[in-house]
């Protein structure tokens, strides 16, 4: 997994990796570039759009001149929106690009930009440099790019946006955000996706380990992490191995949420999954999920189960009994979502009768009724520390950029996913599958990070098919294939 640190701390990293490979800066500032302009090259933009790239005097302005000269190379017609004055000094490595800037490129002040043109701008003013209040000329250049309709692309980071904190002044408002080496912890928040777009991390070549001089609780999950939190199984493998899930769901009118659960634990790679749920409403689950069994009574000697996931559409009336009895009987790691969390924030005494280890998944608005209100996400980070920390349970803050809290103080934000998933029953398949993972062996933690990225892989396989017409069981149909996509056997 990869390490976020403050962004202040990026100069330290980049010294660090100069000095122990021998490269130059000045290369790793065209890494940065070209790592921008094969995305970009991805992405098929329109030869004929006009590019204008404002560029700062800093080394975000530096990247800024180099993806001028890429660009121009690769035959877009490009021009530069000087962010500084005659007096200013630029950086070493931003004045040796801008002096590579090739002819054809023409230079202009950043007040000459004519909004009303097409095109593409690039966002090269401001990165991870900014301290303090934006100044006004700062604000002026903000203004200037944001009254611009068309498609706009930040480098590294929106301008102005500061790195680990959250958003006070102006800021530029991105349709893509392309930042490198890591992502910055301010493009994580929920509050600053209006301003990040959509997120895409360039990797400049610095090394996961190149990260352990630095002290972070903050980590990003990517695909090529998945592989390694998963379970190995051999041949002679039989279904006990694969595990026995109790899934604790569904009620009359809402059957649905039990259906979705406990087929994504099946697909997930379940042996057996039993349903304990109302009798009345047997029918219903037999015949949506009949590899599933059922059960009507919470049988005496929960044991025989290796993992449990209670909550989806199970209704909040009367269950807080059956809540207390699971905990009283159950002493492994378990799942709890959705009503199950909605019993404990009117029954906050059950918290402390969790079995240690267990996964809660709140959505922001269960997390604040769970914890208590918080204003914004680092308020948010810092209570589930405290709380898994104290109570030695995980937390799952779902939303763009799910966040896994730890009880050992780790924060993983997962990468995976789309907005295509915020679709009803789409955290009953979550549920199913983290259940399903813990009930196959997986310590908590892998049982996270291997459900939460398998979950949004699926949902951006399914995306792909069918846009905003997703539904929660397509999300199911998709399991299969995340593991094809992430070559787990
Ligand atoms: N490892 C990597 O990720 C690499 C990233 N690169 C890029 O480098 C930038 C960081 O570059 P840096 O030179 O440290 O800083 P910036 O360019 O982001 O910012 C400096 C300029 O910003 C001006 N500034 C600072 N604060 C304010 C403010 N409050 N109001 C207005 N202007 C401000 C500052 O002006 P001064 O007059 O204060 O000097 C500078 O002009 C990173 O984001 C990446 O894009 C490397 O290219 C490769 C490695
Ligand atoms: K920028």
């Amino acid at each position: 997994m990869l390490k976020i640190i403050p962004g202040w701390q990026v100069k330290l990293l980049d010294a660090n990796h100069i000095q122990t490979t021998g490269i130059s800066s000045l290369e790793l500032m065209e890494r940065a570039a070209k790592g921008f302009v094969d995305w970009w090259n991805g992405k098929g933009f329109d030869h004929s759009a006009p590019v204008n790239i404002f560029c700062g005097a800093g080394n975000n302005g530096g990247d800024g001149f180099a993806i001028a000269r890429l660009l121009d190379t690769s035959g877009f017609k490009v021009s530069v929106l000087k962010c500084f004055d005659e007096s200013a000094k630029l950086s070493s490595d931003a004045l040796v690009n801008f002096k590579l800037l090739p002819d054809g490129i023409r230079v202009m002040d950043w007040n000459e930009f004519d909004k009303s043109k097409d095109g593409i701008v690039v966002d090269a003013f401001l990165g991870v440099g900014l301290t303090g209040e934006l100044r006004s000329t700062a604000k002026a250049i903000i203004q200037k790019i944001n009254s611009f309709d068309g498609k706009v692309i930040s480098v590294d980071i929106p301008s102005g946006l500061p790195s680990d904190d959250l958003l006070s002044g102006a800021c530029v408002r991105a349709d893509f955000t392309v930042t490198f080496a890591f992502p910055k912890l301010s493009l994580l928040f929920p509050e600053h996706a209006a301003v990040t777009g959509e997120l895409i991390l360039v990797d400049i070549g610095i090394a996961d380990t190149e990260y352990d001089l630095f002290d972070s609780t903050s980590y990003y999950l990517r695909k090529e992490d998945v592989p390694f939190f998963h379970r190995k199984f051999h041949r002679f493998s039989h279904k006990g191995d694969f595990g026995k899930v109790l899934i604790v769901a569904g009620s009359e009118g809402k059957m649905g949420a039990a259906i979705l659960s406990c087929k994504a634990a099946l697909r997930s790679g379940s042996g057996l999954v039993t349903a304990l749920m109302p009798k009345s409403e047997r029918q219903i689950i037999q015949i949506a999920v009949p590899e599933a069994m059922c059960q009507f009574e919470l049988p005496t000697d929960l044991s025989r189960f290796d993992a449990i996931g209670i909550g989806p559409g199970l209704g909040v009336m009367g269950k807080s009994a059956l809540l207390e009895s699971i905990f009283h009987r159950f002493k492994n790691p378990m799942v709890i979502d959705a009503d199950a969390l909605t019993i404990l924030s009117e029954n906050p005494d059950l918290v402390h009768l969790i079995p240690k280890g267990s996964i809660l998944t709140p959505h922001l608005k269960e997390f604040d009724r769970l914890l208590g209100d918080t204003s914004n996400h680092l308020a948010r980070l810092e209570k589930a520390a405290d709380f898994c920390r104290s109570l030695e349970l995980n937390l799952l803050i779902k939303g763009a950029n799910s966040v896994i809290c730890l009880a050992d103080g780790r924060q993983v934000f997962n990468s995976s996913g789309t907005p295509y998933m915020a679709t009803g029953g789409s955290g009953d398949v979550l549920t199913g599958m983290l259940t399903s993972f813990l009930g196959q062996g997986y310590s908590s933690a892998n049982a996270m990070f291997c459900g939460v990225y398998h979950h949004g892989l699926a949902g951006e396989i399914a995306g792909e098919h069918y846009l905003r017409g997703t539904i929660a069981s397509d999300l199911i149909d998709a399991i299969p294939e995340t593991f094809v996509q992430l070559g787990i056997s």
